[in-house]
């Protein structure tokens, strides 16, 4: 029997058998790839080779791999896939220059280190008012029209991150620039992923195709992308210059970058290269705080609704630390007297994790990180699909952040070194958002929607970024008096 082996003749571990030509590729479902290669994990172990035309991909399907290969071997794998870089260079959606798709060089450091600045563990608390402040705004849009919460979600989450990278405040409802924002992120994170890429790369001729052709959705995508990103890098980034020259501007990401820029390096040549990558930066960093956060908020309602029983202990618990008539909301020193909310905050991020595929590689081939696997692993989560807050409860949650727990639910924020730069600024947007809802709303099923509590059938949105779609009611538990006359004293 010989061995597989790559181009180097190293050996490649076991995966299903590839057809001539398309490889793996009728085995996975384009939408939801993580399935497939879950399934195949099962088969052949934690390390799986498959091929998906001719592009070679390995898929760790276990945290024990990932580690050991992306944290502690993170030099080999800190780079992003050819097959999504080749579909920008083919077909251009103008994200190159996007800090998540950067290949691991000196201007994808320089992107990380602007980030770090704002967003490390001891930086974040600081933007707190910022995201309690829109969590409030998202109740009382929730109030107002709780039939379009998906879009509730979005703007909190956009809403957060403009503030804090830009100091740019959207307004509370129907912001025509969260539009665009939301139109372009919608066409990247379907698109620009390496399922897509391979397919595209293997037939160069869809490029020619008419934007209208069926099908070619990507070139309609790429169109419009290329349109829409100049506006959206550009725009906020000159507010925050205007506001500086005017003497107005108030700390924000951006801001704070630019005044960091030495007195020292300013000839013209350095300084248009390090306000280029503060650009380019601040525009990276909100694509990738607002689908994220926007596709668990997602996750967390559907399990809020799929088990009633946990939305009311979490409530329970809520209402004994702020009282049963809503004198006041929720703040963040109620956080350590929170410990099941912050469990649940945890269960979500691990019952479904919203990019369920991490993408490295090392030389040649293409590895992709299985996190939804991960979170699947029955070893370490006995009963994997049903959700379970009490599984992290034993480990002092109350003291710590969902993200400071390395060893728990690490896979929901990626690994090595391209890990989420953003998890602390995401735990207490979750935080924010999560206690107010539960503090101000039963959420329940619409009749007649039969689910069961391992979620099945429940559709998913197809992405980098997957959220579940579905109906759900929100029944206040306070007035609208009550509720914003609460929100007025906390402000
Ligand atoms: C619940 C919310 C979030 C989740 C689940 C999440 C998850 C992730 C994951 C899995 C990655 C990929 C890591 C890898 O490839 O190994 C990532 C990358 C990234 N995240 Fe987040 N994220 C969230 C929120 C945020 C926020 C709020 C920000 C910004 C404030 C942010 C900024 C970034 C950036 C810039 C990258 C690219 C890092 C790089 O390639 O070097 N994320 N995130």
């Amino acid at each position: 029997l010989q061995k597989k082996r790559d181009t180097k003749g190293l050996p490649l571990p076991p995966g299903p058998p590839p057809l001539p030509f398309v490889g793996n590729v009728l085995g996975v479902d384009p939408d939801h790839p993580w399935l497939a290669y879950s399934k195949w994990g099962t088969e052949y172990g934690e390390l799986v080779y498959t091929r998906l035309f001719s592009q070679d991909v390995i898929i760790i399907n276990s945290e024990r791999v990932a580690h050991d290969l992306l944290d502690r071997r993170s030099h080999n794998y800190s780079t992003r896939p050819p097959g999504v870089i080749r579909v920008l260079d083919f077909l251009s959606f103008g994200v190159e220059f996007s800090s998540i798709f950067l290949p691991y060089s000196d201007r994808w450091r320089l992107h990380r280190r602007i980030f770090h600045q704002a967003f490390r563990l001891e930086a974040a608390p600081s933007f707190r008012p910022i995201q309690m402040r829109n969590a409030h705004n998202l109740i009382l849009n929730l109030l107002a029209y709780p039939e379009v919460y998906g879009t509730h979600f979005h703007t909190f989450s956009t809403s957060v991150i403009m503030s804090i990278t830009y100091d740019y405040s959207t307004a509370a409802l129907d912001d025509p620039f969260i539009a665009l924002v939301e139109r372009s992120l919608e066409i990247s994170v379907r698109e620009l992923r390496p399922e897509v890429a391979a397919v595209v790369g293997e037939f160069p001729i869809l490029e020619k195709l008419p934007s209208w052709f069926p099908g070619a959705s990507f070139v309609r995508g790429a169109i419009l992308q290329r349109s829409l990103v100049p506006l959206i890098v550009q725009t906020p980034f000159e507010h925050v210059k205007k506001n500086m020259a005017a003497g107005t501007a108030a700390p924000s990401m951006v801001s704070e970058a630019l005044n960091r820029i030495p007195d020292k390096a300013k000839d013209e040549e350095e300084v248009a290269m390090l306000e280029k990558a503060i650009k380019e930066a601040s525009a990276s960093g909100y694509a990738a705080a607002s689908e994220t956060t926007t596709s668990t908020l997602h996750v967390f309602l559907l399990v809020m609704v799929l088990y009633p029983d946990v939305q009311a202990r979490a409530q329970a618990e809520i209402d004994s630390v702020i009282g049963e008539t809503l004198e006041r909301l929720p703040d963040w020193d109620d956080r350590a007297s929170m410990p099941y909310i912050n469990a649940v905050i945890q269960e979500t991020l691990r019952w479904f994790p919203v990019v369920p595929l991490g993408y490295y590689i090392p030389k040649g081939a293409t590895v992709m990180a299985n996190a939804w696997s991960m979170a699947r692993n029955p070893e370490k989560y006995p009963n994997p699909t049903r959700f379970i807050p009490e599984r992290h409860m034993s480990k002092a949650v109350s003291e710590e952040s969902s993200t400071n727990r390395r060893d728990d639910i690490s896979f929901a924020f990626g690994f090595g070194r391209r890990v989420c730069v953003g998890r602390y600024v995401a735990d207490a947007s979750l935080f924010a958002a999560i206690v107010n809802i539960l503090a101000v709303f039963r959420v329940e099923r619409v009749p007649g929607w039969n689910v069961g509590p391992d979620a099945e059938g429940v559709k998913w949105s197809a992405g980098v970024t997957t959220h579940p779609v579905f109906p759900c009611t929100f029944i206040p538990r306070h007035t609208k008096e009550k509720v914003s006359q609460s929100v007025k004293a906390q402000s």
